[in-house]
């Protein structure tokens, strides 16, 4: 009877909707720091009623939830501004659905673990041009950066060299900037009013109108321009690339060859100012932790020599550059909210009743920074990898900046192996100090970061030279 008891479904008074503040105003800077907040003072779960949104600042609810649930938890939601923009053609976007798992198919077979070996040749001349760049203009950093993650992108899927003035890297800033937008504070006045998308542009409140048309356009022109470039590079066999390759394979129906002009545009969109942010956020630590940085250099000279540059076979005898990445990971994750999951059935954990539709905010940043997990969480200290019982080479699951379960970033093993590799030549051949002013004081860096979608440093300066003649030498020997 009590079993019988037990099962009977509750009555609807009983079931208890996790706690969180009543209608709030939703932080639009540093959400992240806010939800933190809110996480202390009501737990795991926090649950705004009014909008069906429950945040998580713990990393065992979101593995529980968004990993071992992920039948239930892996679907989008798509905004009106989403949908305006084409969103259908980005994955990431995309609902939880055939056409989702037959284009993520699609993405699996390029990035993959298991084929990521074919981009090394790119990483590897990419991460030696940035190497040079850090040291010619130090000031630009983050041009630099951005660069780097923007050409290997485009050198290993198209085999193109994409510079500094080629006209695709503006468009791609524009799209990516819109991007974020969509995902962090979208716009307002359109999801309140979705009529207005009916209206001229010219009317009051349709100033989205713009910057729909212009991701529109510079969407298509990321997915068409490199495109036409590869194929026809393939046709005059003056170079074959991956993507040449895939069209070739898929000549035929105009939709696949649609299909995946939309995954260059997406891979191109999505990989750049993440990659940009963690390679960036690399150089800034180094800049501030010079300790860490002589550890780092000290491995590689003892493990590699100073002869040679390293290569990804040295990854795993290298413990102490893995936990400098992995620190990197942790604390300055590129999206530190991650992508919004949406519940697709009505869900129970913890006592809680989860609404089916629920918009589930993992704060990657606050888990990454939960002191019941990592001690003195807010400084950078690699050992804490390093020292683990299971050391640092653990699953690349366990880097949560990458998100979680089906949704979890495609594109992760590349993204993995341009930032360790270009950390591991930034310590083989840099040094990186403060820089100083006319009258040899230290610049302060205030070590900002900015404070919407794509969390990345704000612009600062290091003063960036070879570690000596040696290191400048091997460098120019292998670019030539
Ligand atoms: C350091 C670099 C990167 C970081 C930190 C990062 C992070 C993320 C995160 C947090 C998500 C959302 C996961 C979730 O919903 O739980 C995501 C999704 C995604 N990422 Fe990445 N990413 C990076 C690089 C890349 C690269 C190089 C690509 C290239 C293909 C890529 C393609 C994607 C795509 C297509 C999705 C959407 C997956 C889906 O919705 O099914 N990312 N990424």
């Amino acid at each position: 009877l009590l079993y019988l008891l037990s099962r009977r479904p509750q009555p609807k008074s009983a079931i208890t909707l996790p706690p969180g503040p009543k209608t709030p105003d939703f932080p639009v800077l540093d959400a992240w720091i806010k939800f933190q907040e809110w996480g202390r003072k009501y737990g795991d779960l926090v649950y705004i009623r009014e909008k069906n949104i429950l945040i998580t600042n713990s990393s065992r609810t979101a593995v529980d939830l968004l990993e071992k649930r992920a039948r239930i938890y892996s679907n989008r939601e798509v905004p009106w501004t989403a949908i305006l923009c084409g969103g259908e053609r980005v994955l990431s976007m995309q609902e939880h659905s055939a056409k989702w798992r037959t284009n993520k198919k699609l993405y699996n077979q390029i990035f993959r673990q298991s084929a990521i070996s074919r981009f090394y040749p790119a990483q590897y001349k990419k991460v030696l041009d940035l190497t040079r760049s850090l040291v010619a203009t130090p000031e630009q950093i983050m041009q630099h950066t951005l660069i780097f993650s923007q050409s290997v992108m485009y050198a290993a899927l198209y085999g193109l060299d994409i510079g500094y003035d080629d006209p695709l890297s503006p468009k791609g800033k524009k799209a990516i900037d819109v991007f974020g937008q969509i995902f962090s504070t979208g716009f307002p006045t359109l999801e309140r009013f979705p009529w207005l998308r009916f209206m001229p542009s010219f009317f009051p409140g349709c100033g989205f109108k713009q910057k729909v048309l212009e991701f529109r356009e510079n969407f298509d022109a990321l997915g068409t321009i490199p495109f036409d470039r590869a194929v026809n590079n393939l046709k005059l066999g003056t170079g074959t690339s991956v993507i040449a390759e895939l069209a070739l394979e898929n000549e035929g129906p105009p939709a696949d060859i649609e299909m995946i002009k939309d995954m260059g545009s997406t891979s191109f969109i999505a990989a750049s100012d993440t990659t940009m942010s963690s390679v960036a956020s690399f150089l800034l630590i180094m800049t501030l932790y010079p300790d860490v940085q002589a550890k780092g250099q000290a491995e590689i000279d003892r493990v590699i020599g100073r002869t040679r540059l390293p290569t990804f076979e040295d990854r795993k005898s290298l413990p102490y550059v893995e936990s400098i990445y992995r620190e990197t990971m942790r604390l300055h994750p590129p999206v530190p909210l991650g992508v919004n999951h949406v519940s697709t059935e009505d869900d129970y954990y913890n006592g809680y009743h989860i609404p089916k539709g629920c918009v589930v905010i993992p704060n990657i940043w606050a888990m990454n920074r939960d002191p019941n997990v990592y001690s003195e969480p807010n400084k950078f200290i690699p050992e804490r990898f390093l020292d683990a019982p299971s050391g640092p080479f653990t699953s690349i699951n366990d880097i949560y900046a990458y998100g979680f379960g089906r949704r979890v970033c495609v594109g992760r093993y590349m993204a993995d192996s341009s930032v360790w590799l270009a950390i591991a030549y930034v310590l083989a051949t840099l040094d990186l100090r403060k820089a100083k002013d006319n009258e040899g004081n230290e610049i302060d860096i205030p070590g900002d970061f900015t404070k919407t979608f794509f969390c990345q440093p704000m612009p600062f300066t290091s003063s960036i030279v070879f570690r000596d003649a040696q290191a400048r030498d091997l460098i120019s020997a292998t670019a030539e």
